[in-house]
């Protein structure tokens, strides 16, 4: 007989929120932050650092992209107590989706009950900039569709149940923070809303499959964080994630444009400063 997809180990959550909490000091973080690519600076931020690499914390992997650091921080952020994850991990590095989503559990032992997940992403609408913010209303996920779901295997009751409800993912009220955040630092122009469409990468997208994304009514499209939503969500963390429009997706045969992680690490690169100041902003705010 087969045995069922290997998941979450209990233990292994409790080993590392453990290995964490004998190294945090006196932070005690409510707030979790995940640095997209090339926005490592978010980092920067914090303030009195405690930096601890991923691959001392027992049961965590190798950050292995450009523009991830592959280290989780503590410390303040504008008076807040934060833990910090200094890059993620992605699908496509060939870890299973309940490794990527990991991190999420073992920050609901820290004691985190909000999760801020910053990305960068390909804009899909029309409307939309390079060098636009997009906060996710709603995403898609086709690997989760298709069965590459983070609550796949033995389900643990203790984060959360069997069958989760998705629909209310990305917290209301913590989207109009963030947008009134953007507001008073006069970044209206630059402010979009949207529904993220995640897909399993490492190759960008076909013209064909960015029209289908486009139909379906995805706005814009990268290779992370629904993995880590689904599993914030299922054990019961408040969500509010926001999108750096890094590149525009090429949804024309005769173009001659294309795309590369290089751009999406320069756009990120040209925004830091912008998203540091919305982010610090919307924490000192929660
Ligand atoms: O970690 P994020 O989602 O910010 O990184 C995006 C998706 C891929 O990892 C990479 C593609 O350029 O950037
Ligand atoms: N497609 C998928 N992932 C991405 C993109 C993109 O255009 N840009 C940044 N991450």
């Amino acid at each position: 007989m087969a045995s069922p997809a290997e998941t979450y180990s209990t233990e292994k959550v409790h080993e590392s929120a453990n290995f964490l909490k004998s190294k945090m000091g006196s932070v005690k973080p409510k707030i979790g932050v995940i640095c997209g690519s090339g926005l490592s600076g978010l980092g920067e931020l914090v303030e009195n650092k405690i930096i601890i690499k991923y691959t001392d914390i027992p049961s965590f992997v190798e950050s292995t992209v450009p523009g991830h650091k592959g280290q989780m921080l503590f410390g303040q952020i504008n008076g807040k107590d934060v833990v910090c994850m200094q890059g993620r991990f992605h699908p496509y590095e060939g870890y299973p989706a309940w490794v990527v989503g990991f991190p999420l559990r073992v920050m609901k032992l820290l004691g985190v009950d909000t999760v801020l997940a910053t990305n960068a992403a390909g804009g899909i609408n029309p409307d939309f900039k390079v060098g636009d913010f997009m906060v996710i209303k709603d995403h898609i996920s086709f690997p989760g569709l298709s069965g590459f779901n983070p609550l796949r295997g033995h389900n643990d009751e203790s984060f959360g149940p069997r069958f989760p409800a998705m629909n209310d993912s990305y917290d209301k009220k913590l989207r109009t923070l963030f947008k009134q955040c953007a507001s008073e630092l006069g970044l209206d122009n630059i402010m979009r809303e949207g529904v993220y469409c995640n897909v399993a990468g490492p190759s960008y997208e076909t013209i064909a499959e960015l029209r289908l994304l486009l139909k379906l009514g995805g706005d814009a499209v990268g290779m992370s964080t629904a993995q880590e939503v689904v599993t914030a969500r299922h054990c019961g963390l408040k969500v509010v994630a926001c999108s750096l429009i890094t590149n525009e997706c090429i949804l024309e045969y005769d173009s001659n444009k294309t795309v590369c992680h290089e751009e999406v690490l320069e756009t990120s690169k040209q925004r830091a400063q912008k998203m540091e100041s919305l982010v610090s902003k919307f924490i000192g705010k929660l």
